[in-house]
């Protein structure tokens, strides 16, 4: 007799799509589909329509080790805009901007090159990535304002800080 179970609850709706609760604000989520050619596959990364804030400051690429966590981050005055180039990833996301309305909040969002999408984090929103692929995966982050290397615009905390209310699970692929 097998005790001690947990039963799932819905997490997917019909048309695919992962339950989510409410989206944290000023955040944004673009899915993007890839365009099947004959000789393989084509995928849009940006289009102004796809955002309110279409400043683009500058563009660059982030590779990471399987099972690689690269978190907290947060930015006072830039915009991130993460998307997928290959492999597959998560992207947690923590309101912690105390006159937000969703101030606390938890958002988490799963981008593969199978299923890609751009995460827009507004400053003030704490985000960490983890790479839930069993190779390296690669993001790209489309940065509104561009990087100073004089005074880098980078908060940092531990992936682990108890202030943010999220485990990364450490696992090993
Ligand atoms: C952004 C940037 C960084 N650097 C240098 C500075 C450091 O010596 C090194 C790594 O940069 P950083 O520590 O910012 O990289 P990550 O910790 O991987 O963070 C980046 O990837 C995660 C997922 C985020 O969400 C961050 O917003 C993003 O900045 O590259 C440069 O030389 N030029 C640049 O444009």
């Amino acid at each position: 007799m097998i005790k001690n179970f947990t039963k799932d609850k819905q997490n997917i709706t019909a048309d695919w799509e992962p339950i989510n609760a409410s989206m944290i604000e000023g955040v944004e989520f673009k899915e993007i589909r890839n365009v099947i050619k004959d000789n393989g596959y084509l995928t849009e990364m940006f289009r102004s329509e796809w955002f309110d804030n279409t400043e683009i400051g500058q563009v660059f690429r982030v590779h990471l080790q399987p099972g690689a966590i690269s978190a907290w981050h947060a930015h006072a005055i830039t915009v991130d805009r993460l998307s997928i180039i290959y492999g597959a990833v998560k992207v947690v996301l923590f309101d912690a901007r105390p006159d937000s309305p969703t101030a606390g909040k938890i958002n988490e969002f799963k981008l593969s090159e199978h299923r890609p999408g751009t995460v827009l984090i507004p400053p003030g929103v704490w985000h960490g990535v983890q790479n839930i692929n069993h190779n390296a995966s690669m993001i790209l982050n489309m940065v509104d304002k561009a990087y100073v290397y004089e005074n880098p615009d980078h908060l940092r905390i531990d992936f682990d800080d108890p202030q943010i209310p999220y485990t990364f699970e450490k696992r090993s692929i």
